[in-house]
């Protein structure tokens, strides 16, 4: 039986961190072998759900030109759509917060937090290891954003290990550049050979495989890096653009933010343990 609700529901769709990122070798299918540690930003994307009982899927809002089709949103309503043979429908509205290509799993969340929402609004009922299997199909950061919990990562960063980190604040820099997720990936010089961890690792210690590439093509990172570590330690975020400096208070962080050159943008915000999706979801859904 499904559960039609014509009340629209509104959640985050938030940012995710790699405090570290680690390239330990290719698969014969191009996808790279990784060790990364994922944390969430309360900071993300809003996306407002209305359940109709026709089943077409339609996406409105800050859509920046990405056709419906192409549509992470979409995908992922679609996906659930027909792998559940649900006959409801919904229309979709996205306020766009995080920047496209940035390193910081917009897309991803976005994909993600819409299996979450219809999988509740359609009764569809699935278990988030079957959501996450859905949504791997949509890329691979979609499971971390369906499992919800501050995770390292291993395989093509599907498998997750969910760990505990002490909250702090985060600087995080958009030097105006789009990095391509793929061109960064199938580049001869990306750094490819690092080990797999030993047990003991410190989370300050490491660092971002991608970042050395990402600086040498896109100088406006290396230049808003070297800008941030004038004020505490800095690295960039998935392949880039985004970089992040970490801060114990919300205070610090927007001091750094209050000075950033004009020519980029930032925001700030503070990690999150369990992801905010999950948080409004889980809140919503005990209320009724
Ligand atoms: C780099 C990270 O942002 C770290 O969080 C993600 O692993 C990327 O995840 P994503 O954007 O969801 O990635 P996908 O949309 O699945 O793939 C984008 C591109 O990155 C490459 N890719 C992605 C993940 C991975 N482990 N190895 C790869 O080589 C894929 O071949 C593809 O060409
Ligand atoms: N709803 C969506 N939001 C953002 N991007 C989308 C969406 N749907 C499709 N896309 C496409 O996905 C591409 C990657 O977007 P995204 O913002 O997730 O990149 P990213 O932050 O670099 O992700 P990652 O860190 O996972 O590599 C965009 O360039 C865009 O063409």
């Amino acid at each position: 039986m499904t559960h039609a609700s014509t009340a629209p529901l509104t959640l985050i769709a938030p940012a995710k961190l790699n405090l570290f990122l680690h390239i330990n070798g290719r698969r014969k299918d191009g996808y790279h072998e990784l060790e990364t540690l994922f944390t969430f930003l309360e900071f993300g994307d809003d996306l407002t759900f209305t359940v109709n009982n026709e089943p077409n899927i339609t996406v409105t809002g800050d859509t920046n030109g990405i056709e419906l089709a192409d549509n992470l949103i979409y995908k992922a309503a679609r996906l659930l759509q027909q792998h559940c043979d649900c006959q409801q429908g919904a229309s979709i509205k996205l306020l766009k917060r995080l920047p496209m290509g940035g390193g910081v799993g917009g897309g991803s969340s976005d994909a993600a937090t819409t299996l979450l929402a219809l999988n509740k609004l359609w009764g569809c009922d699935l278990s988030l290891t079957e959501l996450a299997q859905l949504g791997v199909k949509l890329g691979a950061d979609v499971p971390v954003f369906i499992n919800g919990h501050t995770a390292i990562a291993h395989g093509i960063g599907e498998q997750l290990e969910n760990i505990e980190l002490p909250q702090s604040w985060f600087c995080v820099v958009h030097p105006g550049q789009h990095v391509s997720t793929a061109k960064i990936f199938t580049h001869p010089d990306l750094k490819r050979d690092t080990p797999k961890l030993k047990a003991d690792w410190q989370t300050e210690n490491l660092g971002n495989d991608c970042e050395a590439l990402v600086k040498k093509l896109c100088p406006e990172v290396e230049k808003a890096l070297q800008w941030l570590l004038k004020y505490a330690p800095s690295k960039m975020t998935g392949t880039g653009a985004c970089c992040f400096a970490e801060f114990s208070t919300e205070a610090q962080a927007q001091q750094v933010l209050a000075q950033l050159p004009e020519k980029w943008t930032g925001f700030v915000a503070s990690s999150a343990t369990l992801s905010p999706a999950h948080t409004a979801l889980n809140a919503h859904f005990e209320m009724k």
